[in-house]
């Protein structure tokens, strides 16, 4: 099959582009953030429909300690309130930021459950009732290599290919190396939602086979920023009023 072509943004130019965004873009991260879980949330709708009224599939969303795992709180929640997903969280590395408790409150609101330890976690992830999990673990922000308790959880991904259910990995899989691809840890992520532009390791990851499904979402880039990073025919690529498309 013949995969569309798409430029990149390296680890120090999405971060860049991030900045501007929030300081001459005048956007939020409450905002930003938003946009970006709801396309990975519509990502899924798309890829993994919900099975139906009278099921629902458990998704277990692995939550970092950075705006990679706010990415994911935000669609856990777009999820459950869809209706046919059950989120379940793994959020061990927490900050006081109101933000991100916020989105916590938000949760516990609409009934999502959580688990605490690791080995809750994975006995989850090997859970056959368990049909999806979301790696919103780490983003563009991510140096390997990856520390506690993480380490630990990604190894056990890596390690148990096949015997778990699909990963949708958010921006990046976790525990690549954004501009390098798989170096060390691999959790071979089976859908990638990139946001606001594929890092290079998004390269990597579709060169690994034809049955890898990559998205580009979070559409909030004008075209002078388009412009000035090179990436207007990416944006391009967006149809009508889709928050997503698939690349
Ligand atoms: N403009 C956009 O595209 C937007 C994207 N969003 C998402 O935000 C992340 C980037 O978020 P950031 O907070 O900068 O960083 P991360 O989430 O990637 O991780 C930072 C977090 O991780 C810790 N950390 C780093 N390396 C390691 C390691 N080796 N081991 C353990 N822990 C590590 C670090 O200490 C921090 O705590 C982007 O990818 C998108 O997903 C925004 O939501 C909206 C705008
Ligand atoms: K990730």
């Amino acid at each position: 099959m013949l995969r569309s072509s798409f430029k990149t943004l390296s680890a120090k130019a999405a971060a860049q582009l991030d900045q501007e965004l929030m300081s001459t873009g005048a956007f939020s991260i409450d905002q930003l953030m938003e946009l970006a879980g709801l396309s990975v949330a519509q990502a899924i709708y798309k890829q993994y429909p919900p099975p139906t009224a009278s099921k629902v599939s458990r998704v277990l969303v692995l939550v970092g300690p950075g705006n990679n795992g706010g990415d994911g709180l935000v669609a856990a929640r777009h999820l459950k309130l869809w209706g046919g997903y059950d989120p379940v969280l793994y959020y061990p590395k927490r900050t006081k930021n109101p933000l991100y408790a916020n989105l916590v409150t938000q949760l516990q609101d609409l009934d999502v459950g959580e688990v605490e330890t690791l080995d809750e976690v994975k006995q989850l992830a090997l859970e056959e009732s368990t049909g999806l999990i979301i790696d919103s673990l780490f983003g563009f922000s991510f140096k390997p290599p990856v520390r506690e308790p993480f380490k630990d959880l990604i190894s056990f991904l890596s390690e148990n290919h096949g015997k778990i259910s699909p990963i949708v990995s958010v921006d990046i899989p976790s525990g690549w190396d954004v501009d390098e691809g798989p170096i060390d840890l691999d959790i071979k992520a089976t859908m990638l939602v990139s946001l606001t532009a594929p890092k290079p390791c998004a390269k990597k990851f579709v060169s690994y086979g034809s049955d890898k499904i990559h998205y580009l979402g979070g559409r909030f880039i004008n075209g002078k920023i388009a412009a000035k990073y090179d990436i207007q025919d990416l944006i391009a690529k967006y149809k009508d009023n889709d928050l997503i498309v698939k690349l």
